[in-house]
């Protein structure tokens, strides 16, 4: 039997369970045994044909993908909000083709792809499907673009078949560790209660993964599909954007009911509504961060900043200090700060201060003592040295002049 008829078998299995209490521990072994099977689908055959490795290449600050259901309005989007590259640059995936375009915003180059068929057979391995996912795990940033007038529907589906290949949308990666020992069986640890899981469950879980020594540690009430995430290890956690177009065709109170919702963004493609909120939107999930550059006595270089991201413990001075260059951060000595982050103007700050959007620098590198400077030094210190030898030598003769006197 093949892998897609197991999985098949198995989503059969899980939609004929009943979900009660007695079922929980075989409905858990289920879904460890269809991750197993998706891993397997989607990791590349040792010795693929010539080209599966193929990568659609990166640009920009940033990568944003587009996945849609077909007709929902995507082509018209990216020739709305970007400057489409030429057909020439146009990626191919067999039946399938990415344009990619790129949007130019806050002084930022955002690469835009339109990623056709993410749910024709991706998840089943089918086609190059490998390789779009691979494109879209290698995003910033989702879009999901959707109809309007069947949003929901195709919402759920779209999500479902991204959940499918590992990708999961707006959520955060759950905190727990997992070390495998080499005796001592399966210990589950927690630093709260968990209500969801327990240990039977969990060795269960381990077990099928042939895992039979492990301390797993949980900081979290967690879920059976987080520990099966956490051991699949391949999960990628991404922002994603709902974009509802067409809103023209809808009444405005239905308009109103969906943006209200979080990570929704409504626009007409048509009538080139709301376009400036997307693409806020979108800087301000991509979490990117300007900073401009300053020399000493010059005005901030306000044309060309360093664009940074904004990451899980803020941007900070020495990620500034290394997209700079990479050797700069051994002659740093300070920087200074004018911006949101410094207290007052300028501040003087070290490697760890974490900068705002708009911040401007000033770099110091610690002073260099040249090597014209050293060897006059080394001459001061000759000199002195013989200095103090021939004082100490004259006021020995003199002593002993007076001696003798
Ligand atoms: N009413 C309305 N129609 C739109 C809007 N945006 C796009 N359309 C129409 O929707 C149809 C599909 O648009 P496309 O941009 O080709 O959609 P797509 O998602 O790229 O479709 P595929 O290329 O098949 O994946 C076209 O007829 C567009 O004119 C909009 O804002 N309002």
């Amino acid at each position: 039997m093949g892998v897609l008829e197991k999985i098949k078998e198995i989503e059969e299995e899980m939609a004929r369970t009943q979900k009660n209490k007695a079922t929980e521990y075989h409905l858990g072994l289920l879904k460890a045994k269809l991750a197993k099977y998706r891993t397997q689908l989607l990791e590349p055959a040792s010795k693929g044909p010539k080209g599966e490795g193929f990568e659609v290449q990166k640009f920009g600050n940033a990568r944003v993908c587009m996945i849609g259901f077909p007709s929902v309005g995507k082509s018209t989007l990216l020739s709305s909000i970007t400057e489409t590259e030429s057909l020439a640059a146009a990626y191919e995936f067999t039946t399938l083709t990415c344009i990619p375009g790129v949007i130019n915003y806050n002084d930022t180059k955002i690469q835009l792809l339109d990623l056709p068929g993410i749910i024709e057979g991706a998840a089943d391995g089918r086609g190059r499907g490998r390789q779009v996912i691979a494109v879209a795990k290698a995003s910033d940033l989702v879009l999901m673009v959707l109809d309007a007038q069947k949003s929901e529907e195709h919402k759920a589906k779209l999500t479902y078949e991204l959940e499918k290949v590992g990708i999961r949308l707006n959520q955060e990666r759950p905190d727990i560790t997992v070390t495998i020992n080499k005796t001592g069986g399966v210990k589950l640890i927690s630093t709260c209660q968990l209500t969801r899981i327990d240990e039977k469950q969990v060795k269960n879980i381990f077990s099928e993964y042939k895992i039979h020594n492990a301390t797993i540690l949980c900081r979290q009430d967690v879920t059976i599909d987080d520990i099966i995430d956490s051991i699949e290890g391949n999960r990628k956690y991404v922002r994603c954007l709902y974009v509802y177009n067409k809103i023209d065709t809808i009444s405005i109170e239905e308009v109103d009911m969906i943006a209200r919702q979080p990570n929704n963004v409504v626009i007409s493609c048509h009538q080139k509504l709301n376009f400036d909120y997307l693409l806020e939107k979108i800087w301000e999930n991509l979490g990117l961060v300007r900073i401009y550059t300053k020399r000493k006595g010059q005005p901030p270089d306000l044309g060309d900043p360093l664009i940074l991201t904004h990451g899980r413990n803020g941007c900070t001075i020495k990620s500034a200090v290394e997209q700079i260059h990479r050797d700069l951060i051994k002659d740093f000595a300070h920087a200074t700060v004018w911006g949101k982050s410094a207290k007052f103007m300028p501040q003087k700050v070290g490697l760890n201060h974490i900068l705002c959007d708009e911040d401007v620098i000033q770099i110091y590198k610690k002073a260099k003592t040249s090597t014209k400077a050293k060897e006059s030094n080394k001459l001061v210190s000759i000199t002195e040295k013989k200095d103090v030898k021939k004082e100490a030598k004259d006021m020995k003769d003199q002593k002993a002049k007076d001696k003798k006197k």
